[in-house]
């Protein structure tokens, strides 16, 4: 059976002045999912979970979630979805367990039924020992998982994690991660996951958004989010050459099926150690390496090493975060025309 959707995002759009944050998104999440919205700085990944919780409105499209409308029920929306921005803001001088209570009370939890689940949730985090010092003596991984004990205590069916882990040291990352899987796992919990650390997000999601400039460029799991990035990048050929002037380039880029030519960086895995070796990338529409090769050798120029490139989800992500869309800066036959 599928799982009925619980986040459900259509052509949603919010600009500020002249500038679209939001641009025509569409996104649908289901009960018990864990999904990646992932994104750069800037992305708009905030905006939208502002407007997720009724907190801001949008210009355009359409959000239901839990099958309301946040615009027009904030206050509902607020008590059944929990959110963790990036800094949780705790009474400092109160202990993990005061703070934890007095949310319960705002949130209209009894006395003792506070208590009790306060200290649940301490354990659950991690926190039980912790529970009777001050939130001002915790470090950031420890307030992190307060937040979250601060998140739950109200009972959420859906939780939105803003940049969860901002601040925290390896191992504490893993141990946030792990807790945040293990509890949508356990209980079913819904968890949207703002990020733009690939690695984190390849580590829990069951399903990652990547949100570039107000836009959605892909979704699905990691093997059809990798597919799909991979469609707009077919090949891309690496020839390692001794030289690469202005002249070389343009030749290459003058080749019918070449999209666009990077040069510069040298070749890491170069086998011979050499400050004069230059690495060529060039995106091609099809293989056309005895093409490049020619060109190459033509123009008097030695060639180490010419290969067809590999893409890994890791590096579509570094290329789309560099540049946007437009795949960084580099020639582009298709940009300058
Ligand atoms: N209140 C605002 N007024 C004007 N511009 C804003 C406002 N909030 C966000 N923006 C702009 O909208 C764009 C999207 O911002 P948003 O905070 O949603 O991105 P983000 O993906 O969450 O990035 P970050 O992780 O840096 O917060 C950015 O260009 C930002 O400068």
């Amino acid at each position: 059976m599928v799982a009925e959707t619980v986040i459900d995002i259509e052509q949603l759009s919010k600009s500020y002045g002249s500038h679209r944050a939001v641009d025509s998104l569409s996104l649908q999440i289901r009960r018990g999912e864990i999904f990646g919205l992932l994104g750069p700085n800037g992305a708009g990944k905030s905006t939208t979970i502002l407007m997720l919780l009724g907190l801001s409105e949008p210009d355009g499209g359409r959000i239901n979630v839990l099958g309301m409308n946040p615009t027009r029920r904030p206050i509902e929306v607020k008590r059944r979805v929990g959110y963790l921005p990036d800094d949780v803001g705790f009474y400092e001088d109160w202990t993990g367990l005061e703070n934890l209570q007095l949310t319960a009370r705002l949130n209209g939890i009894g006395e003792k039924e506070a208590r009790e689940r306060a200290m649940r949730l301490l354990g659950e985090v991690g926190l039980k020992d912790a529970a009777h010092k001050k939130a001002g003596t915790y470090s950031r991984g420890m307030r992190q998982r307060l937040g979250l004990a601060d998140v739950l205590i109200k009972q959420p069916e859906i939780i939105i994690l803003d940049e969860p882990t901002l601040g925290i040291d390896p191992k504490g990352i893993d141990e946030l991660l792990a807790l945040i899987y293990g509890l949508s796992r356990e209980q079913g919990l819904t968890v949207l996951l703002s990020s733009h650390q690939l690695h984190q997000v390849q580590q829990i999601c069951d399903r990652v958004g990547l949100f570039v400039k107000g836009k959605l460029l892909a979704e699905g799991n990691l093997e059809a989010l990798t597919r799909q990035l991979l469609t707009d990048t077919p090949i891309v050929i690496t020839a390692e050459v001794d030289r690469a002037d202005q002249q070389l380039l343009d030749r290459l880029a003058e080749l019918e099926q070449v999209r666009d030519v990077q040069s510069g960086a040298e070749d890491p895995d170069a086998v011979l150690p050499s400050s004069s070796r230059v690495l060529l990338q060039i995106g091609c529409s099809e293989d056309c390496s005895d093409a490049i090769a020619r060109m190459i050798v033509s123009s008097g120029v030695s060639l180490y090493n010419l290969q067809r490139k590999q893409y890994g989800l890791d590096e579509i992500y570094r290329r789309y975060f560099a540049g946007g869309e437009e795949h960084g800066s580099k020639r582009s036959k298709k940009a300058a025309k």
